[in-house]
C-alpha cells in the first residue's frame, strides 16, 4: 500500500552513492534514483500518467529509457512472485469475463484457445504487445492505474460498460493487471457486482477466489470497492442508440466504425445500427424512442442527422451527432473550424463530455429543419451535387453548382410574409431561411453568422443582376457578411443585392410550385411555412 515509500526510500539511497561514488556506478545509481524519484512522485500524486501509456497500451520510447530501472525491478519482482504459481495465468471467471496476469505473446494461443476477443488492461507501467498485429482482431483498451492501487469512478464505469457491451456482443474478455491478483479483481468484481446488484463484495470476491485462489485486494482496494459498492457508483453507463448511415459521404463510415464503436462502448451502453435502403435512420430513430432509450447518435451526412433529429425535437432525448458526409454543415456550426479538420475526433470529443445545450431548430412544411430552407439558388446548387457528383469530387460538388447557379442568375419572384408584416413581393436569385448556417453557407449570411439559441430566423435573399461585376460584388458582400458575427438583432439590413431580415415565421408562395431545399434534401410545394422553434433540440455540445 505504502509502496511508494520503499522507493523514496531506495531513491534516497541511489543518491547517496551517486554523492559517494563515482563515474559508471554513479551514473548508473542516478539514473535508478531518478526513476524511482519519478514513479514515487507518480504514486503521491496518484498519477499513473507519468507513464505516458497510449491508448494502443504502447509506452513512449523515451519515458521507457528514464524509467528502465524501475521497470526492470517491477518484472524481476513479477517474475519471482509467480516462480513457484503454477496455477492457469488466466481464469474464467463469469459471463465470458476473465482474469489474468500480464500477457505476453506466449500468451496468444491460450487467448485463441479461451476464444478471448477483448483486453482490458489495467497496467501503467507495462507496454502492452502491439494487439492490433495480432491476426486475432483483439479488441483492447487500457485504464493505466498504478500497481496497488484502485480505477477512479468514471475509470472503472467505462472499463465495465465496455467489458458489457464486448459481453452483449458474445465477445470474451480477459482483465489483466501484473499479476492478476489486484487491479484487475477489482475490475472483474465490480463487473459482477454491476450485473448481480444482490451480491456483496464478500461475496463477489469469494466467487472470485473459488476460481483464483491467489486473487487478493489489498486493504486500501478493499475499501475503495466497498465505498464505491455503498454509495451506488458500480453501473454500467447508460444506453445509448447509434445510428449510422454506410452510404454518407462516399462511405466514410467503414473508416471510422471501428474507432467510434469502441470510443462510444466505454461511455454508453450501445446499440449500433446502419442504415439500408429498406430501413432508414428515420426508422431506427423511432424504434429507438419506443424502446425508451435517452440517447441517440446519428453518423452521416446533414440529411441523416435531420431524418433523426426531427423525432427528438421537442424531446428530452439527448442527441449526438458524427458528421461523415460531404458537407457537414452541422456539425461545423455547432463544433468551429476544428470540426473542418477532424470531424469525428471532434464530435466523439463533444459526445463523451455528456455536456448538452439545447439549440433552436424550425419547421419547415410539418419537416424539422436543422440548418436551413433554400429556394432558388441554393436548390439548384444541392440538385447539382447529386451523389454520383459528390462521391466524384466531395465538396466541389457544392462549389461547382453553385458558382454554375450563380454565373446563370435566374430570377425566382416570390410573395413572402415576415411574421405579421403585410405581404411584400420579393423577386430574387436566392432566398434563404437559416437556423443554423456556417460561414460556409454563404447564401444565409446576410446577416452575419446565424444565431442557433436566439429562436430567430435569419433570412437572405439575393435581388438579381443581370451584370457580371454586380454578380461579382455580391458574392464578395457575401463572403465578407459570413465572416461577421451579427451584433443584436438590427433589422433589416441591405447591402447592394443582398438583402437580411431576421423573423420568427416566413411563409413564401408563388404562382408556380416552389422547389426547395431543407438541409440538403430537395423538395416542391405551392407554399412554403418556416417556423422557429426555440430551444427544441438537447445536443452533445462541450463549451469548456
Ligand atoms: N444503406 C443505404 N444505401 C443507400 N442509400 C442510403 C442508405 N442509407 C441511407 N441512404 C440514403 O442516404 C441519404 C442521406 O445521406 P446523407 O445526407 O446522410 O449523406 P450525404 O449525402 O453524403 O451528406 P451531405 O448531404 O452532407 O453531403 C438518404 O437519402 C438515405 O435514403
Amino acid at each position: 500500500m505504502f509502496v511508494y515509500l520503499y522507493y523514496i526510500a531506495l531513491a534516497i539511497l541511489s543518491f547517496v552513492v551517486v554523492v559517494i561514488g563515482s563515474g559508471a556506478v554513479a551514473f548508473l545509481f542516478a539514473w535508478l534514483g531518478l526513476s524511482l524519484t519519478l514513479v514515487s512522485s507518480a504514486y503521491l500524486l496518484k498519477n499513473p500518467s507519468i507513464f505516458r501509456k497510449n491508448s494502443d497500451g504502447s509506452i513512449p520510447f523515451i519515458i521507457s529509457l528514464v524509467l528502465l530501472p524501475f521497470i526492470v525491478g517491477v518484472h524481476l519482482y513479477n517474475i519471482i512472485a509467480t516462480w513457484f504459481d503454477k496455477t492457469d495465468r488466466i481464469h474464467h471467471i463469469n459471463h465470458g469475463v476473465h482474469v489474468g496476469r500480464r500477457l505476453n505473446s506466449s500468451d496468444l494461443l491460450t487467448l485463441e484457445e479461451l476464444n478471448i476477443n477483448a483486453i482490458v488492461d489495467m497496467t501503467a507501467e507495462f507496454s502492452a504487445l502491439n494487439w492490433s498485429a495480432s491476426a486475432m482482431e483483439l479488441d483492447y483498451f487500457n485504464i493505466p492505474v498504478l500497481d496497488h492501487q484502485s480505477p477512479k469512478e468514471e475509470e472503472l464505469r467505462q472499463a465495465i460498460t465496455w467489458i458489457d457491451n464486448q459481453v452483449t456482443r458474445d465477445r470474451k474478455v480477459v482483465v489483466h493487471c501484473a499479476l492478476g491478483r489486484g487491479r484487475s479483481v477489482f475490475v472483474v468484481a465490480a463487473y459482477m457486482l454491476a450485473k448481480s446488484p444482490d451480491l456483496s463484495v464478500r461475496e463477489v470476491l469469494e466467487n472470485i477466489t473459488k476460481i483464483r485462489s491467489f486473487a487478493k485486494l489489498n486493504r486500501s482496494q478493499m475499501k475503495r470497492l466497498v465505498e464505491y459498492h455503498q454509495q451506488n457508483k458500480i453501473y454500467i453507463n447508460e444506453e445509448a442508440c447509434l445510428i449510422a448511415n454506410p452510404v454518407s459521404g462516399g462511405g466514410k463510415w467503414l473508416t471510422s466504425k471501428e474507432l467510434v464503436i469502441d470510443q462510444l462502448s466505454r461511455h454508453f451502453k450501445l446499440i449500433v445500427h446502419e442504415t439500408t435502403l429498406e430501413q432508414s435512420a428515420s426508422d431506427f430513430a423511432k424504434q429507438a424512442i419506443n424502446n425508451n432509450i435517452k440517447t441517440i447518435i446519428a453518423a452521416g451526412g446533414d440529411g441523416t442527422l435531420r431524418e433523426v433529429a426531427e423525432h427528438l425535437v421537442n424531446t428530452d432525448t439527448l442527441f449526438g451527432v458524427i458528421p461523415l458526409g460531404t458537407a457537414n454543415a452541422l456539425a461545423h456550426h455547432l463544433y468551429g473550424n476544428l470540426s473542418k479538420i477532424d470531424p469525428v475526433g471532434t464530435a466523439m470529443s463533444h459526445i463523451v463530455s455528456k455536456n448538452c445545450e439545447k439549440i433552436d431548430t424550425a419547421s419547415c412544411n410539418n419537416q424539422t429543419v436543422l440548418l436551413l430552407v433554400g429556394i432558388g439558388l441554393e436548390h439548384e446548387m444541392i440538385s447539382y451535387a447529386d451523389r454520383d457528383n459528390k462521391n466524384n469530387s466531395g465538396q466541389f460538388a457544392y462549389l461547382e453548382g453553385f458558382f454554375r447557379g450563380f454565373a446563370d442568375g435566374k430570377s425566382y419572384p416570390l410573395k413572402v410574409k415576415f411574421d405579421q408584416e403585410a405581404e411584400q413581393e420579393i423577386n430574387c436569385t436566392s432566398f434563404v431561411v437559416a437556423n443554423a448556417a456556417p460561414f460556409t453557407s454563404l447564401l444565409a449570411q446576410g446577416n452575419g453568422s446565424p444565431d442557433f439559441t436566439d429562436g430567430l430566423l435569419d433570412v437572405t435573399w439575393i435581388k438579381p443582376t443581370a451584370d457580371t461585376t454586380s454578380k461579382l460584388v455580391d458574392f464578395a458582400e457575401l463572403v465578407s457578411a459570413s465572416f461577421n458575427l451579427r451584433q443584436g438583432n438590427e433589422l433589416p439590413n441591405e447591402q447592394g443585392n443582398i438583402n437580411a431580415t431576421l423573423a420568427k415565421k416566413v411563409t413564401v408562395t408563388s404562382d408556380k410550385a416552389i422547389s426547395y431545399v431543407i438541409d440538403g434534401e430537395v423538395f416542391e410545394e405551392q407554399s412554403v411555412c418556416i417556423e422557429s422553434n426555440p430551444e427544441s433540440l438537447n445536443v452533445f455540445i462541450n463549451k469548456s
